[in-house]
């Protein structure tokens, strides 16, 4: 029954019942009041979720949020992730058989379109995807910020989204320049900040078809081989390969998934995931070592991390 407090926590999420306990603890009453809630039901949504830990009720039956649910309010590193995953994502969901059956998206089979054909085509479920992608970008990427980069001159992010961890990067090292790489309705999202504005340039395209820019130092690829099955992978490795001369490196940020199942691991919840959404999945090191041996690449180090690891890798001589 997981789903029930999936979908209770997306309710108050999305309704702004969180945002309004941001503010101050308050009975249903008061909530229902200032959120179009229904009263009686929302007391019992905020009772559910207390007993999961996201909220305490007091004697007079006062509401407040725990540290564990000011992670939804807006400020919080989990309130896009939870809102995102609330809608299309959920619908997907419901078709899982789908996925099983066939090993094809279930995003497909439900919404008649691929997960990215659907967003190119809304511009404000794109820009909600984009702001939760970017939300959890610090949570990532502390393996690639804490490298040293002093022998760096260039770095692309290739599916860069609006370009977040592009922006951390040349602001953690201001002798870099850097290049943002997505789609165009994309890049047209990212805003640069003045400090690092100019330092960094965004060229649209497509990353299996386009050529992608050239003599980088470092070609950096976040959350995307993920997306993808091996063959689909395999085509974006082999376009970055193209463009990277020999001594440039490729830094995948993406999941390891362990070679075990005795652990619960957060990779295994993503893998199935991706496979609803896009028929990606999660890689184990063996999966990773294959992957990009048969794309002209050489594993060389993985730094492991609990939301993600950073894969480095050679372009096979
Ligand atoms: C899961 S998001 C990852 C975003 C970001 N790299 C991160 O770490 O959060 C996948 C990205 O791949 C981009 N993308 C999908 N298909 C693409 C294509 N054919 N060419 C270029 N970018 C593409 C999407 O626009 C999106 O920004």
């Amino acid at each position: 029954m997981g789903f029930i407090v999936s979908q209770a926590i997306f309710a108050v999420t999305k309704l702004g019942v969180v945002e309004a306990l941001r503010a101050a603890p308050a009975t249903a009453h008061s909530l229902a009041a200032r959120t179009g809630t229904d009263a009686d039901a929302l007391a019992r949504f905020l009772r559910l979720l207390a007993t999961e830990g996201l909220l305490t009720e007091d004697r007079d039956g006062v509401f407040a949020l725990t540290d564990l649910g000011t992670l939804l309010a807006s400020d919080g590193s989990l309130h896009h992730l939870a809102t995102n995953l609330s809608d299309e994502v959920y619908r997907a969901w419901s078709a899982a058989s789908h996925s099983l059956r066939t090993g094809k998206p279930a995003f497909d089979e439900v919404f008649g379109d691929s997960w990215f054909g659907w967003l190119a085509n809304r511009p404000a479920e794109s820009e909600a995807f984009n702001t939760t992608q970017a939300a959890l970008v610090t949570q990532r990427a502390h393996a690639l910020l804490s490298r040293d980069w002093s022998d760096v001159n260039t770095v692309v992010d290739i599916g860069g989204g609006n370009g977040t961890l592009i922006t951390a990067l040349l602001r953690a090292n201001p002798h870099l320049q850097g290049t943002l790489f997505d789609q165009p309705q994309v890049v047209a999202q990212a805003a640069f900040p003045p400090d690092t504005a100019p330092r960094c340039t965004a060229v649209p395209g497509d990353f299996f078809t386009s050529p992608l820019p050239p003599a980088q130092d470092r070609y950096l690829i976040s959350q995307i081989l993920h997306d993808w099955p091996d063959e689909a992978a395999g085509r974006i490795l082999s376009n970055i390969r193209e463009a990277m001369r020999p001594n440039a490196r490729l830094l995948i940020l993406d999941q390891v998934l362990p070679d075990t199942t005795t652990q619960p691991h957060p990779g295994r919840l993503l893998d199935l995931n991706m496979l609803i959404l896009l028929g990606g999945r999660e890689r184990s090191t063996s999966d990773w070592t294959s992957l990009l041996t048969t794309s002209g690449f050489t594993l060389t180090h993985i730094t492991p991390g609990p939301r993600s690891s950073l894969i480095e890798a050679a372009p096979t001589l």
